[in-house]
């Protein structure tokens, strides 16, 4: 089996655990919403992400909005800026600290020591993604990865989507890896013409699909499509 050049991950139920998403990133944005924009609405990215909401949903309160969204786990783009925004200073002060399965540093570093091309497809905001990988507790992997993807590309169940990310990477569709836990991610990647790996990881109680190749974690993916395995 011929290897492929570039890896393209998800993060939540991928890289890093779902509960980490869903119990500690979201309640802290939800927690830090009203303080964050009373001091910060003013400012003009804050000030881009409010008008962005007011074009979605016209004639309603954005921060209600905002709560709405955050309460139904919305994938939608202001609102995933902002939280990247709101997660920022959390980062910085060291009251987040980005999870990452054990497995995945010591595989993402392997990986791109042989010259493998690394990336990130996540629905959280490109800062999002920066500060967890940045802020990890293996440190800092941000040199790791030559692109970071988010929902301004498009959303992840649009295969349109993948093939912007593989021209935008200028390697092949066949020729990239994307891994994700969620099926549906993982139709539309193979729609584009990537290759499909499930992350089916116990320690998220991902169920396997049964119509991509399926890992339970990145050693397993190494050894399914000839990428090199982390020493030791
Ligand atoms: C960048 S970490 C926060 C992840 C996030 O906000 C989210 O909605 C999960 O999206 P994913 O595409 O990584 O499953
Ligand atoms: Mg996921």
């Amino acid at each position: 089996m011929i290897p492929p050049a570039c890896i393209l991950t998800d993060i939540e139920g991928t890289t890093s655990a779902i509960a980490f998403v869903k119990e500690t990133l979201f309640p802290f944005a939800a927690a830090e919403l009203d303080a964050f924009l009373d001091a910060h609405e003013h400012d003009p990215a804050v000030a881009a992400i409010l008008a962005e909401v007011r074009t979605i949903a016209p004639h309603q309160d954005p921060r209600s909005v905002l709560r709405l969204w955050m309460g139904e786990d919305a994938k939608v783009t202001p609102l995933k800026s902002l939280q990247g925004l709101i997660w920022q200073a959390g980062y910085l002060d060291g009251r987040l600290k980005g999870h990452l399965w054990p497995d995945v540093a010591p595989c993402l570093r392997a990986w791109a020591r042989a010259g493998l091309r690394l990336a990130v497809y996540s629905s959280g905001s490109v800062g999002a993604q920066k500060l967890l990988f940045g802020h990890s507790a293996a440190g800092d992997l941000t040199p790791l990865f030559t692109g970071f993807f988010d929902t301004k590309v498009g959303g992840k169940r649009d295969p349109a989507s993948y093939a912007t990310i593989a021209a935008g990477l200028h390697v092949p569709p066949g020729e990239v890896l994307f891994l994700s836990d969620v099926v549906e991610e993982l139709d539309a990647a193979q729609a584009a013409g990537l290759r499909t790996c499930q992350l089916v990881r116990a320690g998220d109680g991902t169920l396997p699909a049964g119509r991509h190749a399926e890992a339970a974690d990145f050693p397993a993916v190494a050894r399914q499509f000839g990428l090199p395995l982390a020493a030791g």
